[in-house]
């Protein structure tokens, strides 16, 4: 009755020979329940199943799952803590993503939420900053009510330690429980409240913590080492869940199975086939007022050294021996280690002006922002061409794209193949293939190919084979990318968290590039706010391998496509 599925944690376990439907989990070879203070690779049954919870039209998982959280519960409680409760994060992603959890009855039973922030609030005030995030509709008033019931709020300082004590002494009203720390904060203060946490707010006995880390992980290789240093000093790295979201995304996390689940691909998947590899995000607005944050870091730290990087290391991989969370990652460090550091004449960078045509928000520039430093030359938009020195890529362009205030919002892998050879067709005629995979928004792959123009000519035409997501899983409803990661905290699954070796490689690419910007404050070019970005970029990109004919006409016919 129930689809046969693995689950993250048997995954994550490198099982790949173990496909027991939920109810052989259940009645035959289901792992013991952990034991309290286990850390990753020990099933939480809590988790078990849950890349496919909503995936399951039916919701026969969903209920199924329910069923197991609260019969099989292995009885521990847990406390999430959400640190730096105040927050924009902790308001728009963590509470809305805990609720979301709470409602389908996802977490653990017996799990409370402690949010913990430097303003005096109430928690009354706390849930009215998030509720316009939370999505809750009517009829879900009497488990909101519930959820809230149990959260609390403790206001406190950063770095005193009478202050964590507190709140340690709130944890432990709610018994002997496992910890997760969520550190939606400031850079700033990232030190002193680890330190605080270790001294003061560690689970006891068979209990164990985790602590899930946000991004920015440091500015450059020499700040991101000072940090790793200095949280390795203090935890342990499995008790570590360093986010990157991207992570999260459906089709980010298909690459292993598009990869790795079909023949047709492997053979290909190589610098004989392979022109070039473009991996691309685009958002259509600007700064919106967050500049002061964006400006200190740029789009390079914001997106392309974390998001871009992370699938690139998905695509380019090597297939690991297993799915485990640590063969993945052996293969992705793999990959980044043979990654030079491009050279600035790989680089384009940009900087959007306002749209004198355009609305009130368009008409505004990057340095329109009042947020943003007069004069400054942090990019908005960047084009870097990367290389995988290994035998399979050797020569292979992965360009990566950036940008803010473009013409639309779309995230993409664009695997574009080589030339036919010995072509019969007239010239021209015969374009490049290519595998797209889209992330966002509505999820894709679509295969670009050529096929015979349907009648009674014998021309060829650009044509595709397409799995549109919103027309072939109709009914499933997608999760967020947090929903998908904090889960993986409960259950103790790494495979979705960047390892601090990787962090260590993807800073060592980027930062002679950051360094060179942050001296000799290269002048970004600028684009209008709701273009395509420069057109020095599509310059580059022709010129190391991409080749864009702009003949392609796709003809939607699923009724479920919404773009
Ligand atoms: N299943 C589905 O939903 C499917 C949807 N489609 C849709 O069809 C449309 C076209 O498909 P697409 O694959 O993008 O094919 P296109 O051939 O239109 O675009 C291919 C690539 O060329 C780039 N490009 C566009 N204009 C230029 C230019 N002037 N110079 C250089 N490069 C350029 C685009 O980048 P840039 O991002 O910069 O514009 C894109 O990466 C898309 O909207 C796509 O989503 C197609 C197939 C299936
Ligand atoms: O990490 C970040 O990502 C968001 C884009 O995330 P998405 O899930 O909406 O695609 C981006 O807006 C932000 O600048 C960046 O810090």
């Amino acid at each position: 009755m129930f689809r046969k599925f693995r689950s993250l944690a048997e995954a994550d376990r490198g099982e790949p020979k173990h496909r027991h439907s939920r109810d052989s989990v259940r009645t035959e070879t289901r792992p013991p329940a952990p034991q309290a203070g286990s850390l990753p690779g020990h099933t939480d049954p809590v988790a078990v199943g849950m890349a496919t919870v909503r995936s399951d039209p039916t919701n026969e998982v969903l209920e199924k799952i329910r069923d197991e959280v609260e019969h099989e519960g292995h009885g521990a409680s847990h406390v999430f803590v959400i640190l730096g409760a105040s927050g924009d994060l902790a308001k728009k992603k963590i509470y809305p993503t805990l609720w979301w959890l709470f409602r389908d009855g996802l977490l653990p039973p017996k799990t409370h939420f402690i949010g913990y922030a430097r303003s005096n609030l109430t928690l009354e005030e706390v849930k009215k900053s998030c509720l316009p995030h939370m999505k809750a509709v009517a009829g879900e008033e009497g488990k909101l009510k519930e959820f809230f019931k149990l959260n609390e709020y403790v206001a406190g300082s950063y770095d005193k330690t009478e202050d964590f004590q507190k709140l340690n002494k709130a944890i432990e009203q709610r018994g002997s429980c496992n910890r997760l720390f969520y550190l939606a904060l400031p850079p700033s203060v990232f030190e002193t409240v680890t330190l605080n946490i270790k001294a003061l707010c560690m689970a006891k006995g068979d209990k164990w913590t985790r602590i899930v880390v946000e991004k920015p992980f440091g500015r450059d290789l020499e700040s991101s080492n000072q940090l790793s240093r200095h949280l390795a000093a203090l935890f342990k790295e499995e008790e570590l869940y360093r986010i990157d979201h991207y992570l999260g995304k459906e089709m980010v996390q298909n690459l292993m199975v598009l990869r790795f689940g079909n023949r047709i691909f492997s053979p290909i998947w190589n610098r004989e086939n392979v022109a070039s590899i473009v991996i691309s995000f685009k958002e259509p607005f600007g700064t919106q007022g967050r500049g002061g944050y964006f400006d200190e870091f740029g789009i390079l730290r914001d997106v392309m050294q974390n998001h871009l990087l992370q699938i690139l290391t998905l695509v380019a991989m090597e297939k690991p021996p297993s799915t485990s969370s640590e063969d993945i990652r052996n293969e992705k460090v793999k990959v980044l280690r043979s990654i030079p550091c491009p050279s600035m004449d790989n680089v384009v960078l940009g900087q959007y002006v306002g749209n004198p045509h355009g609305d009130n928000e368009t008409r505004m520039g990057y340095l329109d922002d009042t947020t943003v430093p007069k004069g400054s030359v942090t990019p908005t938009f960047a084009t870097v061409v990367l290389y995988v020195k290994n035998e399979r890529w050797d020569g292979v362009p992965f360009i990566l794209r950036c940008g803010k205030a473009l013409n639309e919002r779309k995230a993409e892998v664009r695997v574009q193949f080589k030339d036919v050879a010995g072509d019969i067709f007239p010239a021209g005629e015969v374009k490049r293939n290519e595998l797209v995979i889209r992330v966002q928004p509505s999820e894709a792959i679509y295969m670009k190919m050529m096929a015979k123009t349907p009648g009674m000519s014998i021309n060829c035409e650009e044509s595709e084979l397409d799995l549109t997501y919103g027309s072939r899983y109709r009914d499933v409803k997608m999760p967020d990318a947090y929903e998908r990661l904090l889960l993986d905290v409960f259950m103790g699954s790494q495979i979705h968290f960047v390892r601090s070796d990787e962090l260590f490689e993807a800073w060592r690419i980027f930062t002679p590039l950051l360094h060179y910007i942050e001296k000799e404050k290269p002048k970004p070019i600028e684009y209008t706010y709701g273009s395509r970005g420069p057109t020095e970029s599509d310059q580059l990109m022709t010129r190391t391998g991409f080749s864009y004919t702009g003949s392609y006409i796709w003809k939607s016919t699923s009724t479920g496509f919404n773009q």
